[in-house]
């Protein structure tokens, strides 16, 4: 018998008054997978992340989490239930520290001693943070701000992490580190990943399956060596 997904979202629409913006849209990510998430500029792949998270309402469709129906549950059960989203910008707080700003993400964990056990564990997982945990989020680089954001995300120890460009603003020496950091995390912690990026290549290179949007629908789901290798694809949607 097939394994069952860890997320599997089944023709989700969302819409903001009278525009669609995500249509129909069906995937399905198995335990420890990485799925890319392409596409044009406005083709929903934000929409996408915020209605899997519960922060923008489906209007049809479902979305389930290891078998469990979560669609309609607020967003601060969708964390309980094990998904982490990381916004575009990564949404740290500029004037708290580093381990402050990692102590918000552990936040509705029950003991104080368990966070702290968390906070450790991420900080064992980025040596730059741990060096600057005392200091403000504003001092970080644009890559330390964006592990940050992801070190914020794992204290919740989710099972599933979205992440929205992750790559923006980052040199791509960084971005390499960051995407490297996902197989990392995906080979210790078996995490499974929804990467939404406009750096195609970059975010195909580290996942199995990629996602191609367009206008609100699923253009193209497959394997993403396959579709780093098809020329249709690539200049159609990909833009290289
Ligand atoms: N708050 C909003 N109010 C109204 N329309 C919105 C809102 N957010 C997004 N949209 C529209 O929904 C569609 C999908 O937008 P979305 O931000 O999900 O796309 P995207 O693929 O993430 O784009 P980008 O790569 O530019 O971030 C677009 O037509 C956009 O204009």
């Amino acid at each position: 018998m097939a394994e069952r997904p860890m997320l599997s979202v089944e023709g989700l629409t969302a819409c903001y008054g009278a525009v669609t913006a995500l249509n129909g849209v069906s995937m399905s990510v198995p335990r420890g997978g990485i799925c890319a998430v392409l596409g044009a500029n406005g083709a929903g792949k934000t929409t996408l992340l915020r209605t899997l998270s519960g922060l923008k309402r489906a209007e049809s469709g479902r979305v389930l989490l290891d078998g469990a129906d979560i669609t309609r549950l607020p967003a601060e059960r969708h964390v309980r239930h094990g998904l982490a989203h990381v916004p575009e910008g990564g949404g740290v707080i500029a004037e708290l520290t580093v381990e402050e700003n990692l102590r918000l993400g552990g936040l509705w964990r029950a003991g104080r001693r368990d966070r702290a056990r968390s906070a450790a564990e991420v900080l064992e997982l980025f040596p730059p943070l741990r060096e600057r945990v005392s200091r403000p989020a504003a001092t970080l680089s644009g890559g330390e701000r964006q592990m940050l954001a992801l070190g914020r995300a794992l204290m919740a120890r989710p099972r599933v992490l979205l992440l929205d460009e992750p790559s923006l603003g980052l040199a791509p020496l960084v971005t390499r580190q960051i995407m490297r950091m996902l197989l990392d995390l995906r080979a210790e912690r078996e995490l499974t990943v929804v990467l939404v990026e406009q750096n195609a290549r970059s975010a195909l290179s580290v996942s199995d399956h990629g996602l191609v949007l367009n206008q609100g629908e699923v253009a193209m789901a497959e394997d993403a060596g396959r579709l780093l290798a098809d020329d249709r694809m690539r200049h159609a949607y990909l833009g290289f």
